[in-house]
């Protein structure tokens, strides 16, 4: 399903939640809603559910294949929904939880007992929990808790899935572990996908496109890489990593602004030509894949300089916390006051 939404502006009461969305999502594509808490994530997902509709104060609109579902209620718009706390019923087992849906279609449209029973056999393998059919929900893990509630939600054939925060209340390492999979399954699938998280890797892991929204309003619509390498603005860059802020005071007067992420500097010797700047090694963080170094400049302690170097990078240098040491940028990023890169 190709979704599109026009010149979406959503009130509630003076508030404006929503502020001239214009969106095109890619039949098959996973697209992930990336942005603060507050910025209108939800309000988006939950518009094009029909979950919220535009009302008299409001204006836009939103297409399924070319079709204004404006007035389609949630059970029209053939949509799956996946919850951060999806409640799955307690009293039932993992197969009717999945069965759920099958079971209460009208009875022209209902699949036989046994056909109902072979495709929930098909989900539960496709979402690996082949062998948990009678358990109850109280008795499965919260990841595997919501692999359940995605399957319940593919179990209807819904030609979109709209997804929010569905990994949040888990644990890093099986959120990573899900993510991973939940791609995967989304790429054989096939399936129109919307995405609401305000987890910047999870979005860079896992999207094909990623639209970074602020306060009501769309900042950048772009790949993982686009967003991650040529951010937009200031807002894009901050919001997308740990970044770096320079200032260079031009001949004129007027002073040049650089923003450089961590990874884009390196250590050099204190009277290095190339260095930009003198500083202090004030932290060193060797746990992880990088290792993270904090500086200070040498005239001005507050001035914090985040550096990110891979283990062998950091070795070949022998660096300590004291050590007065040069910094070099292997990429600069100028922004004009206002006006993006
Ligand atoms: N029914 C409502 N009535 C009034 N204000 C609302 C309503 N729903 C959302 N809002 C407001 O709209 C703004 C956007 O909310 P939304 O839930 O879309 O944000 P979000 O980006 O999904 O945030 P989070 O990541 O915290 O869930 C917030 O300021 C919120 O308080």
């Amino acid at each position: 399903m190709k979704i599109e939404v026009k010149n979406l502006t959503k009130h509630f009461g003076n508030f404006v939640a929503l502020e001239n969305i214009d969106l095109d999502i890619v039949e098959g594509e996973l697209l992930a809603l990336l942005g603060p808490s507050g910025s209108g994530k939800t309000t988006l997902l939950r518009m094009i559910a029909g979950l919220e509709t535009v009302d008299e104060t409001d204006s836009g609109e939103i297409l399924f294949n070319g079709i204004d579902v404006g007035t389609k209620n949630i059970g029209e718009r053939d949509i799956g929904f996946v919850f951060q706390h999806y409640a799955l019923f307690r009293h039932m087992t993992v197969f009717e939880n999945i069965a759920f849906g099958l079971r209460v279609k009208p009875k022209k449209q209902r699949l036989s007992n046994k056909e109902i029973e072979e495709k929930v056999t098909k989900l539960l393998k496709l979402i690996q929990l082949d062998g948990f059919a009678s358990r109850f929900p109280w008795q499965l893990s919260g990841g595997q808790r919501q692999r359940v509630a995605l399957a319940r939600a593919l179990a209807v054939e819904p030609k979109v899935l709209l997804l929010d925060e569905p990994f949040g209340a888990l644990d890093a390492k099986v959120r990573t572990d899900l993510r991973r999979w939940l791609k995967e399954l989304q790429e054989e699938l096939g399936i129109t996908t919307i995405l609401v998280t305000h987890d910047q890797e999870e979005a860079l892991e896992v999207a094909n496109r990623i639209v970074v929204i602020s306060k009501g309003k769309i900042e950048q619509i772009g790949t993982p890489q686009e967003v991650f390498h040529n951010p937009k603005n200031e807002f894009v860059i901050n919001f997308l990593g740990n970044v770096n802020l320079f200032h260079e005071r031009k001949d004129d007067g007027s002073e040049d602004k650089y923003l450089i992420r961590p990874h884009e500097l390196e250590i050099v010797s204190f009277d290095d030509n190339e260095s930009i700047l003198k500083a202090r090694v004030k932290y060193i963080q060797l746990a992880g894949s990088f290792v993270k170094v904090e500086l200070t400049h040498i005239n001005d302690e507050k001035r914090v300089v985040l550096v990110e170097l891979s283990h062998y990078e950091f070795n070949d240098k022998n660096l300590k916390i004291g050590d007065i040491v040069g910094v070099r940028a292997r990429k600069l990023r100028s922004f004009e006051a206002g006006a993006g890169i």
